[in-house]
């Protein structure tokens, strides 16, 4: 388990970002909650897209996490089910599909506190070779 204390999507010590704290859920599943905050906007009383990729993006990133790996985002699918108006408090949950040696597949989705599908998406999570570590610069991480 790492962590990254100015993670955009986890750190609680960057102030721009969406300070999420994530859970394991069950054997390999993980969950977290947040509450769309006007600074989330796009349009208009909506939070903007790139605002749910991110939270998708970040509790796939979590799934190999937990498991001890480090990993980054190789592609993520994201399908925008029906607008998150801001206020709304969202649960977000992600569990892996296929695990290989290298490559974590993973889905995740974010529901309304009502139960309404809001997002989803697909990610493959690539774990990293120790030379692909120190290529990006990950080998102290902690
Ligand atoms: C606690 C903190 C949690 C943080 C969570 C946040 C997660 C993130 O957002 S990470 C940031 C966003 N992601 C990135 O910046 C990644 C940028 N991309 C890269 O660094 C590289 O493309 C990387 C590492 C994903 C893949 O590197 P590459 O050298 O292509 O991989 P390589 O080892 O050669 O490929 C292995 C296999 O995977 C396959 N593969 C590579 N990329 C993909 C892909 N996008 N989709 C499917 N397969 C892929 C290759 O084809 C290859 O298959 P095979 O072995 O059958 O030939």
């Amino acid at each position: 388990m790492y962590r990254s204390q100015n993670c955009f999507g986890c750190g609680p010590e960057n102030p721009m970002g969406l300070q999420l704290h994530i859970e394991q859920q069950d054997a390999d599943g993980v969950i977290t909650h947040f509450v769309s905050e006007k600074k989330h906007e796009g349009w208009p009383g909506i939070q903007h897209g790139g605002v749910t990729s991110a939270l998708l993006d970040e509790v796939c990133g979590y799934v190999p996490n937990f498991m001890g790996l480090v990993a980054m985002t190789a592609s993520l699918n994201v399908s925008f089910v029906a607008p998150i108006r801001v206020g709304e408090s969202l649960k977000i949950t992600a569990a892996p599909t296929r695990i290989t040696r290298r490559l974590i597949d993973v889905q995740a989705k974010i529901v309304s506190k009502e139960g309404e599908l809001k997002a989803e998406a697909l990610a493959k999570m690539m774990v990293l070779s120790e030379e692909q570590r120190a290529l990006a610069g990950l080998t102290e991480l902690s």
